[in-house]
């Protein structure tokens, strides 16, 4: 048994985003090679000097009343908020807090899930994992701070829109991201004397992506888009998900669903990149929505179904993808089962066809989204 310690607004309008343009984007998108990010990570490098730029947005999608509630950003209060960066992040990302260790032993459940074995299922439920306060500000942390993608992909020749928002940071076992160098990123903010020492931002790691065995650089085409480190704030959630669940997680998968049109359908995450018998916990936060499982063969096999609430967690283990599907069903109505959710799941992904498989179906080549004033928007950014 695992122990842990881990103590739309329709509309065309202007946003503030921290960071870099499109342009950049869209040139790691296309094909990319240690030199073109090297030379757009120096660009960007000067850029990032110049505090906060406004860009041309245009819209996307309403979200549901219930969406627009509690979209107060509290962690805005912090004296002085430090952001992670990296090249291959469309703008920077806010930290939990700037001093790290938000989440500590008063908001993460310090007991042991809940076993659930049934033949061939494996789970652990862990019910509030992490406390409604503490589950509720990190939902709406997410939803402000990350690039968001809604990925069109072709599959047996038909075109798939992806019912929901994503994004994916991390990168498989064959391969580490380089060092940040002591010059770096680094920008110090404030007009106080106190404030400035103070490192706003702050590389989670250097530009280039070395193999973890040689620790040369991997070959240009091994990925075919540039791998994204973990950003500090879902690294602090990814520890203390490792020590509940006594695993070790090398990648992060992020889905918002806006409302109850937004869902995955039945699915298991049995790819050969992770390896045989994978575990993969997924963390919900925001609204309530339910998560069903069901036997991939056995019609005498009755499915579960889980009301996953903000905070909980549940942890697939074993047999358990090789056997059963789960999805988010479509959900209709005002009620709380339409209520915007995200999931964060934890993975680790064994070799390079994971990385690329991850983001090619969620962060793809399409737009970024970026969740401001209540409102999911597409930036297409003119500067
Ligand atoms: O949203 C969820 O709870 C499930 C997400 C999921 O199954 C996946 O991302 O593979
Ligand atoms: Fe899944």
């Amino acid at each position: 048994m695992p122990v842990h310690s881990c103590r739309g607004l329709l509309a065309c309008g202007r946003a503030k985003v921290f960071g870099f343009s499109n342009k950049h984007v869209f040139m790691m998108a296309s094909a990319w090679g240690t030199n073109q990010i090297m030379a757009l990570y120096s660009r960007k490098k000067q850029k990032m000097s110049s505090p906060e730029r406004t860009v041309q947005v245009s819209v996307s999608q309403p979200l549901s009343a219930v969406g627009k509630q509690n979209l107060g950003h509290t962690l805005a209060e912090t004296p002085v908020r430090t952001y992670s960066t990296h090249p291959t992040y469309p703008f920077p990302i806010a930290d939990l807090h700037p001093s790290g260790g938000l989440l500590h032993s008063e908001s993460i459940l310090t007991s042991a899930g809940k076993v659930i074995k049934k033949g061939d299922l494996d789970l652990l439920y862990f019910q509030a994992f992490i406390k409604a306060p503490m589950a509720n500000m990190l939902y709406k942390h997410l939803l402000h701070e990350l690039p968001w993608y809604k990925v069109m992909y072709i599959a047996r020749g038909m075109t798939i829109n992806t019912p929901r928002y994503t994004t994916v940071f991390g990168i498989d076992e064959t391969a580490v991201f380089e060092a940040p160098s002591d010059e770096e990123g680094g920008e110090s903010v404030g007009d106080d004397e106190e404030k400035k020492h103070i490192r706003t931002h702050i590389p989670v790691a250097g530009p280039r992506v070395l193999s973890a065995i040689s620790k040369q650089p991997v070959p240009e085409n091994v990925y075919h888009k540039p791998p994204r480190p973990i950003p500090r704030c879902l690294q602090e959630l990814k520890r203390c998900v490792e020590q509940a669940t006594d695993e070790y997680y090398n990648f992060v998968l992020v889905n918002f669903y806006a409302d109850g049109t937004h869902s995955i359908s039945p699915h298991s995450d049995d790819e050969s990149f992770l390896g045989t018998n994978p575990c993969i916990a997924s963390l919900s936060l925001g609204g309530t929505r339910d998560f069903v499982m069901k036997h991939k063969t056995r019609k005498d096999v009755n499915s579960e179904k889980f009301a996953l609430r903000s905070g909980d967690m549940v942890v697939m283990r074993g047999t358990t993808q090789a056997n059963w599907f789960h999805s988010i069903p479509k959900r209709t109505g005002k009620t709380q089962a339409t209520a915007p959710r995200i999931n964060v799941t934890f993975r680790k992904c064994i070799n390079a066809k994971g990385s690329n498989n991850y983001s090619h179906y969620n962060v793809g080549s399409g737009p970024i989204h970026r969740f401001v004033n209540g409102a999911m928007m597409e930036q297409t950014i003119t500067e």
